[in-house]
């Protein structure tokens, strides 16, 4: 969330020291009401980041996080007499068992059925808030709830009150800031850019959402326990869905994913209809307008223009770093037995047994659609296998998730490459040893070391975005590596490289056999890979055609029939 340039940085320590002078000097008692409500919504906000921005998840249940913060802290407060310090923990709990429980099931859903499906809980909650008068004050609210009550002292309105709000908001975004930056936030990132390629790094998809939920809804519930107590009442208001969009749009327009994103939008949203409210009835076109060509001129909200349009911070590359001693390989990395997978009635994989021992590469062709790619999905856990057995160094593996599976000893590059074009060459390698490191600094420092072993520590700061593919190539094999895996699956390798790049991989495959790791290679080029291979797998229609050493491929009546034609190479 925000990244750390020190420009920016430098910026929005400015801004947020003028925002103290106006508190202090500027601010009329109505201008810091209006400044305590905009600190309120940069609290909601801030949660919405992590979910929103950090994990990439539309979650539309910030604002029944809110409302329920609001109400837990109202009801507690004037039904009970509870004070701040009380009910402020309620409001934070509430929220957070609602997000645990409710997480579980929805985190699942793909995107617009997961925005939907927490749009819901909001409209569940309204709905009883609305039905259940005797402890919420039904479609009315409750009034005569008291101010923000610490100690038995009620914290005036004004300077004081508004103190405290933006105090919780410094504290809340310094947290949420440090957490964005660390590993978890990496994490968080990678989760958003690509979940599978995500799992196949060994992060556990699921838990890193529902986290991101769960903190989510601790900023929502804090943030609706200090609204209720400056407004002093609580009604079904704080569930409809303009608290909602208000906290959306304030990420949006202020900067996904970005601390200072979410205090900016706020400051401006909750300020500019008091700015505009001499226009009167021309306000809202002015409002809508202004909103809109933000949008447009600022995709990246308004703190992403800021950092753009400053200079870039030149990161000195960090120092390499020694990865952990690997464990001694075991003698059969892989094994599957009558793999079996069928896509809408078609077999995919039909009845494949293999194994990758100790040191070996083993060539799998076969022609387009002979379910080579599927295999791949099936042993690092992208696809369900109908039938058959996954034994990854000796250990069942068949009922694991794909990122259980990575923590096993299973690496593996994408046919069509997957690197996340915005990130540079070394977050993409560091992100393979996010999972097994204790900050991004030691990732950082042991994803240098895996590229200067494949000689491309030269391109450490470059993005991803605009590499030409055989330097591409080499990258996924260095996040592959990086894992330390006990077996590598590769998807076409080769494909694009030149003649010099396609030795050098082979050098490189060569070496790494060498140390005892088991290499599973799915390649269209023959003249790759068969001086490679120790071993060749030979697929048609999800079937095993041919099961040999590769001199006897360009024999075998029924390869050639099927795949190599009478040519004798694909
Ligand atoms: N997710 C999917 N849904 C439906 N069908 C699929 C899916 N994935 C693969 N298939 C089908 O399964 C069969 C095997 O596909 P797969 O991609 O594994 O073949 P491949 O040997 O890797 O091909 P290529 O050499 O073109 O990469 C094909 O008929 C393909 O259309």
């Amino acid at each position: 969330m925000g990244g750390g340039l020190p420009w920016a940085g430098l910026l929005y320590a400015a801004g947020a020291a003028a925002l103290c002078l106006y508190a202090l000097f500027g601010a009329t008692p109505y201008g810091l009401r209006v400044l305590t409500v905009a600190g309120v919504y940069a609290l909601a906000a801030i949660g919405f980041q992590i979910v929103f921005g950090l994990a990439g998840a539309l979650s539309l249940a910030q604002g029944a996080f809110f409302g329920l913060g609001a109400y837990a802290s109202g009801i507690l407060s004037s039904q009970f007499g509870w004070d701040f310090a009380a009910t402020l923990p309620a409001a934070l709990a509430v929220p957070l068992l609602v997000a645990l429980v409710v997480g579980l099931p929805v985190l699942r859903l793909e995107s617009h059925y997961f925005a939907l499906a927490t749009l819901g809980i909001a409209q569940i909650l309204l709905l009883a808030a609305v039905n259940l008068p005797a402890l919420t004050g039904g479609a009315n609210g409750l009034a005569g709830v008291p101010g923000v009550v610490l100690f038995g002292r009620t914290v005036p309105r004004g300077l004081p009150l508004a103190a405290l709000v933006w105090g919780i908001v410094a504290v809340g975004g310094l947290l949420a800031w440090r957490l964005s930056v660390g590993r978890w936030g990496r994490a968080l990132t990678l989760v958003r850019d690509d979940p599978m390629v995500a799992a196949t790094l060994g992060l556990d998809v699921g838990r890193l959402r529902l986290g991101a939920f769960a903190l989510s809804a601790l900023f929502g519930g804090a943030a609706g326990a200090l609204a209720v107590h400056t407004q002093r009442v609580v009604s079904p208001e704080v569930l409809e869905f303009p608290v909602m969009v208000t906290i959306l749009t304030v990420a949006v327009v202020g900067g996904r994913g970005r601390v200072a994103g979410a205090v900016l939008g706020a400051v401006l949203l909750l300020h500019l209809p008091e700015w505009l409210r001499g226009l009167e009835r021309g306000y809202l076109l002015v409002y809508g307008a202004a909103l809109l060509l933000t949008i447009v001129l600022a995709p990246h909200g308004l703190t992403g223009l800021v950092e753009r349009l400053l200079p870039a911070r030149a990161r000195p590359l960090p120092a390499p770093r020694p990865l952990p001693e690997p464990a001694a390989p075991h003698t059969e990395p892989l094994r599957v037995e009558g793999l079996r997978k069928a896509f809408g009635g078609v077999w995919a994989v039909d009845g494949v047994s293999l194994a990758v021992p100790r040191g070996a590469i083993l060539g799998l062709i076969g022609p387009n659609g002979s379910g080579k790619t599927t295999l791949i999905n099936l042993v690092s856990g992208l696809e369900r296998a109908d039938a058959g057995r996954v034994l990854v160094a000796g250990r069942y593996a068949t009922a694991l998730r794909a990122d259980a599976r990575a923590r096993l000893g299973v690496a593996r590059s994408f046919q069509a490459g997957a690197l996340p074009a915005a990130a540079t060459v070394l977050e993409a390698v560091a992100a393979a040893r996010l999972e097994r490191s204790r900050g991004v600094a030691e990732a950082e420092g042991q994803g240098m070391a895996v590229l200067h072993r494949l000689g491309i520590a030269d391109h450490a700061a470059t993005l991803c975005g605009g590499l030409p593919a055989g330097l591409r190539r080499r990258v996924e094999l260095a996040r592959a590596l990086a894992r330390q895996p006990a077996v590598l699956l590769l998807d076409e390798p080769a494909a694009g490289l030149t003649d010099a790049e396609k030795r050098e991989l082979a050098a490189h495959l060569r070496a790494l056999a060498g140390e005892g790791l088991g290499i599973l290679l799915v390649e269209h080029d023959m003249g790759f890979l068969l001086p490679l291979a120790t071993r060749v797998v030979v697929l048609d229609q999800g079937r095993t055609l041919y099961d040999g050493p590769p001199q006897g491929v360009r024999q075998d009546r029924r390869v050639v029939a099927a795949y190599l034609g009478e040519g004798g190479g694909a």
